[in-house]
This record gives structure tokens, sequence and C-alpha cells, in this order.
């Protein structure tokens, strides 16, 4: 059972998207005073309009004529350039607080204890920073200025409707009861169906993501059809709710045209018995009609903009989740990894006591009341039988998660908060490096991929650590300039390489020599790199163990012995002594 990543509650992501616009007050201010203020000049247009009808039908002289027409143009032009001045500073100051959110929920993301992204599935995590910050980038980018820009004309053209003729006013607020009824109900049904959508793009993701890491073994096991099946599903459930929400959108549409059919009926057919009855000129009905036409095009689009505007709250909601759980706050990050505590670690010595841990979902624990300490600068090999426990402890040493019970700490600190002081005033780093045999190649250099681990680096440290891993650069085709190929060797010397460069106080190797190369080219780089340090060996080939200090056997999920190797050797009825016999055939 997946458990999924939080969303965070309406008023607390009301409360974040504040937080995010009021980075830039000023210019936020500037941009709704132009739009206010361009509104009012917009307001001239149908007035003027309706004048210029009530003197043409007076026969008023052409050179009066054509200056009420230069006003009209005039009013016109000040109109829209006031709103285009005042939507570039919105969308400016917009598109600057989307690149914080986006740089906050990456950070956070990052932050978030893997042991969480895992129990909820990558795919939840993925689908929150890509769809999601993808749904409110484009809500907020287009939708935003649209709607201050509505509210303003909405509000000043029922002022201008209402001083043209107030029964003409009256007769357009017979399509309001419509509008709010059709909205209400809309944002209801819509909500849900949008929440539910983003859940289920999730799950698509995630089954997706799943069956395309594993490929291998679904290949293997002729899995092929099944996961099919299951991608299917997942589309499918998504695709109907797709369905679900455009159904909701067209009935919400059908609405607003319906209100906008009453509304403007009411006010011609008022603006006919007032204009016969001479309390109005036709002038007066033109403009109280086009007053009316204006109201409506913004309240449609203001409207119609509560689709986008669902869509991105659900997302923004769920971005929100994300922070929290990370323990920032929407703009708390500002681009550094938020929430994150550190510890400070006094040396590397590493206590675990009693230490349990269950993964989600398991009937049994992985690793059960384990008591262990390793002196600062000694290596512990970690041996056992498959699914014995052994990648569980070291995840826990490396911080990647807690214990479910017991505790797990490096140099005094807890392991998941243990770091060491930053270099050339960056921030504090990890004190526990874990090194598994699936290393990532980024794209780049050779250099590049070392630089990771000490961005201050020059050629010459990235060089030397290079080489202390068994890999000369200039046997490279272009040296440390060269984009590597993906060669399994070579990969896992960039990550030994980055533990020199990071220099941390604890490295975990967890199976980093499974494919030694010639030579056991890889074991001779990985004494290197627990040189000097506390080192933690996963042993794949138990000829490593016998290089640690001590060796400490798991045998499902409990630590059975723990003891220099040549000591464990001489109990011929030990378990390491009998795993010995057994490997070495
Ligand atoms: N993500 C996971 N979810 C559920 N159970 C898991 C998960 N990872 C490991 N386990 C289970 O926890 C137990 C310990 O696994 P662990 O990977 O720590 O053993 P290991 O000794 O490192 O095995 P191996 O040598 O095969 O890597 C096993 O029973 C395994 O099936």
């Amino acid at each position: 059972m997946t458990r999924a990543l939080p969303v965070a509650s309406a008023r607390k992501t009301a409360r974040a998207s504040m937080g995010l616009l009021l980075r830039d007050p000023w210019r936020l201010a500037a941009a709704t005073l132009l739009l206010a203020a361009g509104a009012a000049a917009g307001l001239l247009v149908p007035w003027l309009l309706g004048s210029l009808v009530d003197a043409v039908i007076a026969g008023r002289d052409a050179l009066e004529l054509a200056l009420r027409c230069a006003a009209l143009l005039g009013s016109g032009a000040v109109a829209a350039g006031l709103e285009w001045g005042g939507g570039v500073l919105l969308v400016g100051c917009l598109q600057r607080a989307l690149a914080r959110l986006r740089e906050d929920v990456f950070a956070a993301a990052l932050s978030i204890d893997l042991g969480r992204v895992e129990e909820a599935g990558s795919g939840d995590i993925v689908a929150r920073v890509t769809g999601d910050v993808e749904a409110v980038t484009d809500a907020v980018s287009g939708v935003l200025p649209r709607f201050l820009q509505a509210g303003f004309t909405i509000v000043l053209t029922a002022v201008g409707l209402t001083s043209v003729d107030p029964w003409l006013a009256l007769g357009a607020l017979l399509a309001v009861p419509i509008q709010v009824w059709i909205t209400v109900r809309f944002l209801r049904r819509s909500r849900p169906i949008y929440t539910r959508l983003r859940r289920e793009e999730a799950l698509r993701g995630q089954v997706i993501i799943d069956s395309v890491a594993g490929a291998d073994t679904v290949r293997a096991h002729r899995l092929q059809q099944d996961r099919l099946g299951r991608i299917a599903e997942a589309s499918l459930r998504a695709v109907e709710t797709q369905r679900d929400a455009a159904r909701a959108r067209n009935r919400f549409v059908g609405g607003l045209n319906l209100a906008e059919f009453v509304g403007l009926g009411a006010v011609l057919a008022i603006g006919f018995v007032r204009a016969g009855a001479g309390a109005l000129s036709i002038g007066g009905v033109t403009a109280g009609a086009l007053f009316f036409h204006r109201l409506f095009g913004p309240i449609g689009g203001l409207l119609g903009s509560i689709d986008d505007l669902q869509r991105a709250l659900a997302g923004l909601e769920r971005l929100v989740g994300v922070q929290q759980l990370a323990g920032g706050g929407v703009g708390a990050g500002g681009g550094s990894l938020p929430g994150r505590s550190v510890r400070p670690i006094e040396d590397a010595t590493i206590r675990i006591e009693s230490a349990s841990y269950r993964y989600p979902g398991a009937r049994a624990d992985a690793l059960s009341g384990v008591s262990l300490v390793i002196p600062a600068g000694s290596t512990l090999a970690l041996v056992g039988a498959s699914g014995s426990g052994k990648s569980t402890l070291g995840r826990l040493i490396a911080g990647i998660g807690g214990p479910g019970s017991g505790t797990v700490r490096v140099g005094g600190a807890p392991a998941e908060t243990a770091s060491l002081p930053g270099r050339g005033g960056s921030a504090a780093r990890p004190a526990v490096l874990l090194v598994t045999q699936e290393s990532h190649l980024f794209g780049g250099t050779v250099a590049d991929n070392l630089r990771l681990a000490d961005p201050g680096a020059d050629d010459g440290q990235l060089a030397a650590a290079l080489r202390r891993v068994g890999r000369d650069p200039g046997t490279l085709p272009d040296g440390l300039g060269t984009v590597p190929e993906p060669d399994h060797l070579l990969l896992q010397q960039i990550a030994l390489a980055r533990v020199l460069l990071a220099d941390p106080a604890v490295v975990v190797l967890d199976e980093a020599t499974a494919h030694a190369g010639p030579d056991g080219v890889l074991e001779d780089a990985l004494r290197e790199v627990g040189r000097g340090r506390t080192s933690i060996v996963i042993a794949h080939r138990l000829t490593q163990a016998l290089d640690a200090d001590r060796v400490a056997v798991l045998e499902g999920g409990a630590l059975v012995e723990c003891a220099p190797p040549s000591e464990l050797l001489d109990r011929s009825d030990g378990h390491f002594a009998r795993l010995w016999r057994a490997w070495s055939g």
C-alpha cells in the first residue's frame, strides 16, 4: 500500500501564495494601479459611443462628430496602453514569484526523506514537480492578470451602467443569480474532480515508472501483458476523470451563456420601454447595452478562468504539501534546501542502539534490535545472506530515513542530520555518503560529474581523485572534458572519486564493487576511499570482508556476530565461518 504525500489545506495554500506574491509589493501595487486606471479610461468608450449616436441623430455638424470620434479613439488607446503596461508589470511580478515557487518546490522535493518518497511512490513526487508546477505556472501567468483586469472592469462598468440608467442596471442584475448558481455548482463539483485527476495522473506515472525501471524483471518473468494491463487500467481511470471534468466544464460554460442571454435581453427590453417613454435617448440605450456587453466579456472570462484556477489550486495544494513535508514553507527556501535540519558531528563514531526498521506495508522487520558501535576511522564489513538486512542498515547509517525504533547516531548526531561544516562559505554538507552499484551519470563531462561533489575543486584536484581510484584521466579521449559513455567501471570510479572529493567523515559502500573490473581495480579504489574515514562495506565478495577491521554478520535482520575477520574464521561453527566455507566452495 502506498501512502500519498500530503496535500495542504486551502488556508495554508492561500497564505503560502500571498507570501510569494507579496515579496515584490511595489511592483504589485504599481501593476494594480495601472490596471485600475486602464479600466477607468475604458469606461469612457461606451459612454462616448452613446453620445456619438445621439449627436448623429440630432444632426450635429461634421467637426463636432469628428472631435467626438477622436475622443472615442483616444480614450480607447489610453485604456489599452494603461492595461498593457499594468499587464506587463503584473506578469513580470508573477513570473518572478513562479520562479521562486519552482526553486522552492524542487529544493523541498530533494530534501524530503527518501523513505517517505518511497512510501508514496516516486510517481507522486514526479507528478508534483512536473504536472502540478506546470498547471500552476499556466494558470498564474495567464489567468491571474486576466482575473485582476476583469475585476476592475466589472466594478467600474457596473458603476457606468448605473450612471446611464439605474433601470438598465437592474435589468442586467437578472443575470447575476444564474451566474452565482452556475458557478457555485461548478465549484462544488469540479474541485474534487481535479484533485482526483491529479492523483490518478500521479498513479498512472507511478505504474509507468515502475514498469520501465523494472523492465528486466518484467521481461524475465514474462509480465509484459500484466504491466500493460495495469498501465491501461490506470490510464483509463485518468481519462474517465478527465471526461468528467470536461463534462462539468461544458455545463458551466452553457450556464454562463444562458445568463448573458437573459441579462442582455432584459437590458434591451427595459431600454426599449424607457426610450419609448422618452426617459432615455437611443444613444443612452446603446451605451447601456454596450456597458452590459463590456461587463459580460470579463465576467464570462473571469468565471471561465475558474476552471484553470481550480486546476491550479489543486496543484498548488499538492506543492505546498511537498514543502510542508520538507519542513519549509513556500518562500522559505529561497533556492536552498528548506527545513532540512543539520547537526555538526563530534567525531566519526557510529553508535547504533536497538535499531529496528520495517518497510511500509511489509509484514516483518527488515532489521530488528541491532546494536553496534563502529569506532571512528575503522572499517566494518557487513555480510549476510541476500535479504538479511545489510542494505537497510547501510541506508539507516547514511541517514536515508530513521529507524522505526532505537537510534542510529553518527558522531553524537542522529544519522539523518549528521553534517560537516560547508566549504568556502557554502551550506553544511552531509557527514555520511552512501555509494551503491547504481550510481548515476549526469549529463555533461567527467569533470562536471566529479564537480557535483565539490563545486570548488580545480582540474588538478579532479584528476588526482580519479587517479586515486585507478583511472588516469589521460587515458580518456578528451581527458576530464570527455563526455562519458555508459561504462560501468568508469561510472563506479567516478562515484568513488566523488567520495574522495566530498571527503565525508563516513562512507557506506553498498556493493559498490559489484562490477569489479579487471584485476580488482575497484577493490583497490574502495580501500583508497575508505582510508582515513569510518567505512562500512557491504561486501559482495567475502574476500572484501577479510580486509575489514571487523565483520558484522546479519541474519534475518538481526546482528548475529561481530568481530575481527580472523577471529570469526577461527570459530568453525560460527556464522561467518559457515558463510566463508559455502562461498569459497
Ligand atoms: N523497499 C522495500 N520495501 C519492502 N521491503 C523491502 C524493501 N527493500 C528491502 N526490503 C526487504 O527487507 C529485507 C532486507 O532487505 P535488504 O535489501 O536490506 O537486504 P540485503 O541483505 O541488503 O539483501 P541483498 O544482499 O539481496 O541486497 C528483505 O526481506 C527485503 O525483501
